[in-house]
């Protein structure tokens, strides 16, 4: 299959790194000039659960990219899928697939604004990754990779994908009900990505901390009551807190995405995330106290490091 990353950061180069290994056409499209030099004149360098490597790999600026792709996995961050939705437009054919795996919550409207809901795929991922340093990136865990078709007649063209994905070790699963996984993936960062990075910490350093119980319980019971109210998502509540002490067991060491987006001065998804339950249960009119105070932290921490943040529409 011919395949564009959107956004070629982190993720997006390990899961580029992974679909070209198992003989997919890939190219890396990103507008980092540093990034797009390094990897195309010296290759990607990754270290994948420990293991080095280096990959030659195409690479360029989106306008660069000529052809219509079978498929795109767009990988930008949640304040600029909608730039990169307007770049790659002359990339998307009447059969092109788009895959969003980005964390946080209503990108599927974006999406539909550029793309025939027939070929949107939405899922979640909890491989783990981060930049080094221009070219050089790493990639750890075991995934998986849940998706599933936007349009209910499509699942034969999600069932590809996941197959794709299954043999380049990315480990793809087919979900029968991709809201439910999003609206789980949105608790993991709104507590795991949010504290962290509050908290300068490890994941396995806020899991293990005397208040943890207390600040999972009450930013996952906000995220439930939205996903009730906005999506009729019914997530149990402790279940969905097993699952993040189980997943925390498994990623531990990782600082997960916005400690990284701190760490690199760069604008935060959390009005993706927190943000965006605080803001739609002012809608329903409920409070969402940790939600709302988890957002202003991040916001205030954004301003004292004059971190600029992007418009989130
Ligand atoms: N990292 C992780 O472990 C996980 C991330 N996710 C989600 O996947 C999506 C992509 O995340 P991720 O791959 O981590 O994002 P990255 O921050 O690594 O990359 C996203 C984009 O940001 C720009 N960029 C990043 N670092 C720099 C820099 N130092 N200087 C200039 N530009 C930079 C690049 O875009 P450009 O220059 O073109 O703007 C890049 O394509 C997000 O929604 C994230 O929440 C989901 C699961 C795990
Ligand atoms: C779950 C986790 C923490 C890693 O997959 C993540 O989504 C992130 O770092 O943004």
């Amino acid at each position: 299959m011919k395949i564009a990353i959107a956004g070629s950061g982190a993720l997006g180069c390990g899961f580029g790194y992974h679909l070209q290994k198992s003989g997919e056409d890939v190219t890396l499209l990103d507008n980092w000039e540093q990034h797009i030099e390094k990897i195309s004149n010296d290759g990607l360098n990754i270290t994948v659960n420990g293991v080095e490597d280096n990959l030659k790999m195409k690479m360029c600026r989106p306008n660069e990219l000529n052809e219509e792709m079978d498929a795109i996995f767009v990988f930008t961050k949640s304040m600029g899928l909608k730039s990169m939705m307007e770049s790659i437009d002359h990339i998307i054919g009447p059969d092109t697939k788009v895959i969003c795996l980005l964390n946080g919550l209503g990108h599927l409207k974006t999406l539909e604004n550029y793309v025939d809901k027939k070929n949107i795929i939405m899922g979640t991922t909890v491989w783990t990754a981060g930049i080094d340093a221009p070219g050089i990136t790493h990639f750890n865990g075991q995934g998986p990779v849940e998706l599933q078709n936007s349009d209910p007649n499509e699942k034969e063209g999600a069932l590809l994908i996941v197959d794709m994905l299954h043999k380049s070790g990315l480990n793809g699963v087919y979900s029968d009900n991709v809201n439910y996984t999003t609206w789980r993936k949105a608790c993991v960062n709104g507590t795991m990505n949010a504290l962290c990075a509050l908290l300068d910490s490890t994941i396995e350093e806020v899991f293990s901390t005397s208040t943890i119980d207390s600040m999972l319980s009450g930013i996952v019971t906000e995220f439930a009551t939205v996903a009730r109210l906005q999506d009729d998502i019914e997530l149990d509540i402790e279940e969905t807190i097993t699952y993040l002490k189980n997943l925390a067991e498994k990623v531990g060491a990782h600082y997960p995405s916005m400690h990284q987006d701190l760490a690199n001065n760069r604008p935060t998804e959390i009005d993706f995330l927190n943000g965006a339950v605080a803001e739609a249960s002012k809608r329903f009119g409920i409070e969402a106290p940790y939600c709302q105070s988890v957002t202003d932290l991040i916001h205030a921490k954004e301003d004292i490091m004059g971190i600029h943040s992007a418009p989130t529409k």
